[in-house]
């Protein structure tokens, strides 16, 4: 059998999804529809729930040191400050819950539309098929909202793909450098770390699930940012998930 464990953890961005569908194509998505969003939907309960979680996370920034920190305020520029407050957390790649779960809703109407399709390496479907056959589970992990995830593969370039994952985790399970992620993510899903192997583009993900007791490897994919050759000599580096077919 070509891989030990039975659950593949599968990262998004970087790992099955290019870097540049998600910064070229999805991101400017969000910024050119952001505010008739906003405006559509203003003081109706679907916004509401996803702009209080953004009231939430700018509470707890006010309290910290980020540079550029936007607040959100009440009263008259309320929108505004909204607006400005997601433009600055886009602005340097925040991956809060709350900027991934209201992105994730503004996609949601670009898939629907059909203006945007999920972008999947060529490698990805017939792997994850064959590892099916062997009686492995698939789930993936991201920073991207479990809605983002869900639009992503129910809308691939390949049509509704969404029956090869069994659940989708996002940092509702804690964030992607954090060791108790994995755990947490181990213990939804009814088995232990050591029966995970987590694959990502990330190295400081990569050591945390090691750290967790998970298997790791890391993907070397077109776009990505390069892997320091020191730092991530301990893992496997792929190219494709064809190796994971590989003995
Ligand atoms: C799941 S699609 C949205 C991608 C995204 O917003 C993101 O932050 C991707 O991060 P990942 O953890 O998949 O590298
Ligand atoms: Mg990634």
């Amino acid at each position: 059998m070509p891989v030990q464990e039975t659950v593949i953890l599968l990262d998004i961005e970087g790992t099955i999804t290019s870097i540049s569908f998600v910064k070229d194509t999805l991101f400017p998505y969000v910024t050119n529809n952001l505010v008739n969003y906003i405006n559509k939907l203003w003081g109706k309960e679907k916004l509401e729930i996803d702009l209080e979680l953004l009231r939430e996370q700018a509470a707890i920034d006010s309290n910290s040191e980020l540079e550029g920190f936007v607040p959100i305020v009440s009263g008259d520029n309320a929108k505004q400050s909204i607006i400005d407050n997601i433009r600055w957390q886009m602005s340097i790649d925040r991956k809060t819950t709350a900027l991934k779960q209201l992105q994730g809703h503004i996609w949601k109407e670009g898939y629907e539309n059909g203006v945007l399709k999920g972008h999947l390496y060529e490698d990805v479907l017939p792997v994850l098929n064959k590892l099916i056959k062997l009686g492995k589970r698939i789930y993936t992990y991201s920073s991207g909202s479990t809605n983002a995830q869900e639009y992503l593969f129910q809308y691939s370039m390949y049509g509704d793909v969404s029956n090869v994952f069994i659940k989708y985790f996002d940092t509702k399970m804690g964030p992607k450098n954090s060791v108790t992620s994995y755990t947490n993510i181990a213990n939804d899903i009814g088995v232990n770390c050591g029966d995970i192997l987590f694959l990502t583009d990330i190295l400081t993900e990569a050591e945390a699930a090691i750290k967790a007791g998970c298997n790791s490897a890391l993907l070397e994919r077109p776009g990505n940012a390069p892997l320091d050759p020191e730092k991530s000599s301990t893992f496997k580096i792929m190219k494709t998930l064809n190796e994971l077919l590989e003995n």
